[in-house]
C-alpha cells in the first residue's frame, strides 16, 4: 500500500499502523489494542445459516490478549455447522489479524476479527467453506497461473413507515435521488461503516424496487464492491450484510436480503463480477476483444450452471425471483451488456477512448493504461442473498477452473451466446433451445447430485458439505412449488414470511 492509499483509507486500524491490513502482525493487534484503549475484542465468524457469530472477550490482561490471538478458541462446531456431529463436534477458531476492524455499533471500543476453523488435529477444517474457497482459489491458479477474483453487488431493501409526501415511482426506482428516494443517507452511513470495516466500495444506490404496500415503504437499494481476491470479496459481504442489518436495527427500520418479497416487484440478487489476473494484469480483454481465457472460464460456468442454483439460490423463493421480466436470469446462456442473460458482460472501458477529454475539453490527454482497460469483469446473475457467500464464491470459482478442462470449452461459449434480449418475442425461437436454470430447491438438488463429482475433484467441496446442500434443498419439498402458488398472493406472502431474514 502506498502513502495516497494509507491517506484515503476508512478503516481506522489501517491508518494508525500505517501499513495494508495483510501485513497486520499479532503485535500489531496487541500495540492498538493497548494504545487504544480497546476494552472488547470479538472474534466472528460465519456459521452454516451464512450469518456472522461473535464470540466476545474482555481486555484486561496482555497476557491473556496474546493467548487468545496465538491459540484462538474453542467452539461447538455442532451447533455452528448442521454437517458437524455432536459426539465430535469441538473446532477451533482463530482470528484472521487482516480482517480487523472496530465495531462501529459498541459502546465499548472493541476490536473485531474474521476467524478460521481449524479441526482436533490442528489443520483447517476441510469442510469449513471459508477454506473451501481457499482450495477452490488455490486449485485455479495452479491450474490456470490465474489468481481469481471477484465482488458482489448486494442488493436488499430497506422498509420503513410511508410519507405522502415526494412518493416514488413503482419500479422506477433505479438511481433515484432524495426527496423521491428516501433512504440515501442510512444507505450512506451503511456505506461508511462498510468502509471503516475494510469493505473496498465501488458505490450505492437505489434500485429499480420501490413500491408501498399496507402503509410501508419497501425502497430497494444496493452497495456494489470492487474486485478484489475472492476471500477479501466474501469477508467483505459478510461484514456488509450484518453493518446494514446493525445500523437498521439501530435506526428502527427493518431490512431483508430475501431473494423475493412480492410477486411482480423487483427481486433481490446477488450478483458476483469476476475477474482473471495474471501478475497483475486483467486477462479477461486484450485489444479491447474478449480472450479464449474469458469463453473458457465462461463455459465452464454455463456447463455447471444447473447446480450453482445449489450454492446461491438456497431457499424456495430464490426460485420466484428467477423469472422473466425481472432483470433476472432464467436462461443457461451469456452475453454482452443485457440483463436477461445468466452470464454478462458488462461495459468495460475497452474502446482506448479518452472520454474524460471529451468531456472535459481543457484536460490533457489521459495516458491509455490510466483509460480503464483493467475493469472488466463478467458478471453471474443468478445468485442471491440466500448464499454462503464463501461456498457459493468455491462454486463459482470450481466452475470456471472446470472451463479450461473442457475440450469443447470454446464451442460451448459459442453456443450458449446470446445477444439482445432472450425475453423479447423475436427471439423465442432461440431461447427454447437453450437450457432452463432450475425452478425449485428440488430441482437444484438434483442438478448437484448429477454434477457433484466437478465440486468433490482434487478434494475441493467436502462430500459431506455436498451430501448437507442437497438434503437441505431436498427437505423444502418445493418442486411444484412455484406453479402451485405463484398467482396466490396469501400463500406466496407466507412463504415470502418464512425466508424474510434469510442468508
Ligand atoms: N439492475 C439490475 O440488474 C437489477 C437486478 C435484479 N434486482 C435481480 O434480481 O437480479
Amino acid at each position: 500500500m502506498n502513502n495516497e492509499q494509507l491517506m484515503m483509507n476508512a478503516n481506522p486500524i489501517v491508518a494508525a499502523l500505517g501499513k495494508a491490513p495483510s501485513e497486520f502482525t499479532r503485535e500489531d493487534i496487541i500495540d492498538y489494542v493497548t494504545k487504544n484503549n480497546i476494552r472488547l475484542v470479538n472474534f466472528m465468524y460465519p456459521g452454516g445459516d451464512g450469518r456472522l457469530k461473535t464470540l466476545n472477550f474482555i481486555v484486561s490482561d496482555l497476557a491473556y490478549l496474546r493467548t487468545i490471538l496465538t491459540c484462538g478458541e474453542r467452539v461447538d462446531g455442532s451447533s455452528l455447522f448442521s454437517f458437524i456431529q455432536a459426539a465430535s463436534s469441538d473446532l477451533y477458531v482463530l482470528p484472521r489479524f487482516a480482517t480487523a476492524f472496530l465495531d462501529p455499533f459498541s459502546e465499548t471500543p472493541t476490536l473485531c476479527m474474521l476467524c478460521s476453523f481449524f479441526d482436533k488435529d490442528g489443520n483447517p477444517l476441510g469442510s469449513a467453506p471459508e477454506h473451501t474457497l481457499r482450495k477452490a482459489l488455490d486449485r485455479f491458479k495452479a491450474k490456470t497461473g490465474m489468481d481469481f477474483e471477484a465482488m458482489g453487488e448486494l442488493e436488499y431493501y430497506v422498509i420503513k413507515p410511508a410519507e405522502s409526501l415526494f412518493p416514488g415511482q413503482d419500479q422506477h426506482g433505479y438511481h433515484e435521488s432524495a426527496p423521491y428516494a428516501k433512504m440515501g443517507a442510512f444507505r450512506q452511513r451503511c456505506m461508511q461503516y462498510i468502509a471503516q470495516a475494510g469493505g473496498h466500495i465501488k458505490y450505492g444506490h437505489t434500485e429499480v424496487g420501490c413500491f408501498e404496500q399496507d402503509g410501508m415503504l419497501y425502497e430497494q437499494n444496493e452497495i456494489e464492491f470492487l474486485p478484489v481476491p475472492a476471500i477479501h470479496a466474501a469477508d467483505e459481504l459478510v461484514i456488509a450484510k450484518w453493518v446494514i442489518r446493525n445500523l437498521a436495527w439501530q435506526e428502527g427500520l427493518n431490512v431483508t436480503f430475501a431473494p423475493k418479497i412480492t410477486t411482480g416487484k423487483a427481486g433481490s440478487g446477488l450478483h458476483i463480477h469476476m475477474r482473471l489476473m495474471k501478475d497483475g494484469r486483467n486477462m479477461l480483454v486484450n485489444n479491447g476483444q474478449l480472450t479464449d481465457t474469458t469463453r473458457k472460464a465462461i463455459a465452464g460456468l454455463m456447463e455447471l450452471a444447473p447446480s450453482l442454483t445449489a450454492f446461491g439460490n438456497k431457499i424456495p423463493t430464490s426460485y420466484f425471483r428467477l423469472v422473466p421480466h425481472q432483470e433476472a436470469p432464467t436462461n443457461v446462456c451469456w452475453g454482452m451488456s443485457n440483463r436477461s442473460v445468466l452470464v454478462r458482460i458488462p461495459l468495460g472501458w475497452t474502446s482506448g477512448h479518452d472520454m474524460s477529454r471529451a468531456a472535459n475539453p481543457m484536460e490533457q490527454e489521459v495516458p491509455m493504461e490510466q483509460r480503464g482497460s483493467e475493469k472488466q469483469t463478467f458478471e453471474i446473475r443468478s445468485g442471491d442473498g440466500s448464499a454462503d457467500v464463501y461456498q457459493y464464491l468455491a462454486a463459482l470459482c470450481t466452475a470456471c477452473r472446470h472451463g479450461f478442462e473442457m475440450d469443447n470449452a470454446l464451442e460451448v461459449a459459442e453456443r450458449t451466446f446470446a445477444d439482445g434480449d432472450i425475453h423479447d418475442s423475436s427471439r423465442a425461437e432461440h431461447a427454447t433451445n437453450m437450457a432452463q436454470l432450475p425452478d425449485s430447491c428440488a430441482e437444484s438438488a438434483d442438478c448437484l447430485a448429477r454434477q457433484r463429482s466437478v465440486f468433490e475433484a482434487e478434494n475441493i467441496f467436502d462430500c459431506g458439505m455436498i451430501d448437507g446442500i442437497i438434503a437441505q434443498l431436498r427437505s423444502y419439498n418445493d418442486r411444484t412449488l412455484r406453479r402451485d402458488i405463484e398467482g396466490d398472493v396469501l400463500k406466496v406472502a407466507q412463504l415470502v414470511k418464512c425466508y424474510y431474514n434469510c442468508g
